[in-house]
């Protein structure tokens, strides 16, 4: 650490090529881009600060644990780096001052060391890095900077002339430039493609994930084997957005919210009646108190009130000093304007105050980032005067069935066809996660239109889930064709319905997209959507804290029916017995082309692969499909 130099981090951009997001809040690889900078600045300077022009309590939450400070531009309007460059300046109580944008996570760690070597050596105002690759032009990197404080004259006086440039504002001073032989060390990143593929480079392949399941057997993949490759293969989009509270319902929270205030902020009463000292009922007998004043909700208590003495108090009134409870107007013995008389026993101590901060206390966590927000955490974030949150950006999911045999709605019904039933169910399925949707209709069991289809769902989307064509059908080029766009697995699952699937990540154009090659059948393919491409669009969509629907223990109606070696997914109707325990049946027939099963259940019965035929009366785990929130 160099206490003669102070660090400064630029965040103050709009990151328009990044879509207007904010840069340095982007999440990578376990932190957003500004704390990856920290982490490398921090060490090499003193004092160290933010320029940041929008969300700055974010920032001044990364920032604390380095003792950073943020610093808004003093110019209006964006000026670009060079204006936060100027507040920095002004602000900098050192010699020297270093700048690093907050898009390069990668910053060399021996960056302040180099730079006021030759500052020193030259005896310059400022030292910037450069960097020389074999083959091309030496390349500035203005903005990775040091400079003296003494610069900042010039500096605001180019600015004030209209100067915008980072490498024009210094003329007439004394500049090193430093050439650093690492030029990944520099690189910054500017779109939000290269932060997902920068992040991607550093997870390991589908090959070798399974190679991590003990007796991985492809033909044969147990439930819990196959959730658990996927799992662990899939990772989180990016971006980060910020959205009033009510359009927060159902989006995920990107980060831990922390309760600015203390809720309730002072101490209030729980009834209508009167607030009291706990030692004035200390005798055992009735007690008469006179009656010292009114507090109402919504004001200070402004009513001293001393021994013997009480305050009428509404619901919610703040409690006025030295009173420790309330009792309930209609527990009052005896009540005029002037006094009351309270029987004995009527209360016990600290009976009806509310303390401030039962509900949260200032700086306790209040929400978990990871969670998808409900009614009751926007009323928790109102009650906090919260009026934005940082959600993650909603998830992009293309979709489409492929078979010949299939019909749009509205076309006739040809021989041997079926209308598209898959599409809608797919639809309503990811509609109800929260994900952006791209239809992208039928596509034929044509190699060029598979191709074209899942290069292009690939380009525009961050998953593919298609329905079809996933098993060994002579007509099925699915899967030649998935395989060919990337690295895509396909599994037997012992699991019924739902047996084949295919899943992995296909690339084209330089976009990557994890794809979900779900089987046609129309049970089937609802059965592998909620087991297995759920959970993960939900870790993908950064919704790692939400916990999966419950399994409840329900007492099977009728016997049923089940092979050992498998998970089954049947199709259940919970009611209520006569005993007023509930109990579950299944829908009858199981064939997995049988929709209306589904639409006639209410739960999942699921019988677990170790599970063998189920007796009358024995308790099965179910799954409800209508959660409350
Ligand atoms: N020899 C084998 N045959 C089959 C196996 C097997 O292991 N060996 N697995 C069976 C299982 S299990 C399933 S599930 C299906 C899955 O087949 P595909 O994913 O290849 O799907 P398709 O052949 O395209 O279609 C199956 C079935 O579903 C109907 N379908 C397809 N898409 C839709 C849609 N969008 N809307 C309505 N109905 C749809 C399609 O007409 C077929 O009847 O393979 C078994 N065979
Ligand atoms: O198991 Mo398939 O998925 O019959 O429907
Ligand atoms: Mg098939």
């Amino acid at each position: 650490m160099n206490d003669n130099i102070s660090g400064l981090i630029l965040a103050g951009g709009r990151g328009t090529r990044m879509g207007n997001v904010e840069k340095g809040l982007q999440p990578f690889r376990g932190a957003t881009m500004v704390e990856h900078v920290l982490r490398r600045l921090a060490p090499q300077v003193g004092p160290i600060a933010i320029n940041a022009n929008q969300n700055l309590a974010r920032y001044g939450e990364l920032g604390a644990g380095f003792g950073a400070l943020v610093l808004p531009d003093e110019t209006l309007g964006f000026a670009g780096p060079l204006a936060g460059l100027e507040a920095g300046l002004r602000y900098c109580a050192t010699e020297l001052m270093l700048t690093a944008p907050c898009d390069s996570p990668f910053l060399p760690p021996d960056l302040a060391a180099r730079l006021l070597a030759a500052l020193r050596a030259q005896d310059a105002d400022l030292a910037f890095a450069a960097t020389e690759e074999p083959g091309m032009r030496r390349q500035p990197h203005p903005v990775f900077c040091l400079v003296k404080k003494s610069a900042l004259a010039q500096l605001s006086a180019y600015l004030a002339g209209g100067g915008r440039r980072m490498d024009g504002w210094h003329a007439g001073l004394k500049a090193a430039e430093v050439v650093f032989d690492d030029g990944a060390a520099f690189r910054n990143i500017n779109t939000l493609g290269e932060l997902q593929s920068l992040d991607e480079a550093s997870a390991p392949s589908l090959a070798q994930l399974a190679a991590r399941v003990a007796g991985y057997d492809p033909e044969a993949l147990p439930v819990r084997h196959a959730q658990r490759i996927i799992g662990e293969y899939v990772t989180p989009v990016g971006a980060v957005e910020r959205v009033a509270l009510r359009a927060a319902l159902g989006r995920v929270l990107a980060d831990d919210i922390v309760s600015p205030i203390s809720v309730p902020a002072h101490d209030n009463s729980a009834m209508d009646g009167y607030a009291l000292r706990d030692a004035d009922l200390a005798g055992g007998d009735a007690v008469t108190l006179a009656v010292a004043g009114t507090v109402f909700a919504g004001r200070p208590s402004g009513v001293a009130v001393g021994p013997g003495q009480c305050a009428r108090i509404m619901t919610g009134a703040v409690m006025p000093p030295g009173c420790d409870s309330v009792i309930a107007q209609e527990h009052v013995a005896h009540a005029t304007e002037h006094a009351i008389t309270i029987a004995p026993g009527a209360l016990r101590p600290g009976d009806n105050r509310r303390l401030a901060g039962e509900d949260l206390m200032a700086g306790a966590a209040a929400l978990a980032r990871g969670r998808i927000l409900r009614p009751a955490d926007l009323g928790l974030l109102a009650s906090l005067g919260i009026a934005e949150v940082p959600v993650r950006r909603r998830l992009r999911v293309a979709f489409f069935s492929t078979g010949d045999e299939l019909r749009s709605i509205g076309e006739p019904l040809d021989a041997g066809c079926v209308y598209d039933s898959n599409r809608y169910t797919l639809y309503g399925m990811l509609e109800r996660l929260g994900c952006d949707l791209i239809d992208m209709g039928i596509v034929k069991d044509d190699p060029a239109a598979l191709e074209a289809a899942l290069r292009s769902a690939c380009e525009n989307a961050d998953a593919v889930v298609t329905s079809g064509g996933v098993s060994v059908g002579a007509a099925d080029y699915t899967r030649q064709i998935m395989a060919k766009l990337g690295e895509v697995t396909f599994w037997k699952i012992g699991m019924r319905p739902g047996r084949p699937l295919a899943f992995g990540r296909i690339a084209s154009g330089g976009r990557s997209a994890f794809l979900f090659g779900l089987p046609g059948n129309p049970v089937a393919v609802m059965v592998s959507f909620y087991f297995f491409a759920r959970a993960a669009l939900l870790r993908m969509m950064g919704a790692e804290a939400a916990p999966p629907p419950p399994l409840l223990k329900v007492r099977a109606q009728a016997p049923i029916r089940k092979r050992p070696g498998r998970t089954e997914y049947q199709r259940g109707i919970v009611t209520l017995g006569d005993d007023g325990v509930q109990q579950v049946r299944t829908t009858g027939a199981q064939g997995s082309g049988i929709l209306r099963s589904m639409t006639e259940a209410n739960c999942m019965v699921v019988l677990h692969d170790e599970q063998g035929d189920v007796a009358a009366g024995e308790l099965v785990d179910v799954m409800l499909f209508e959660g409350l929130v």
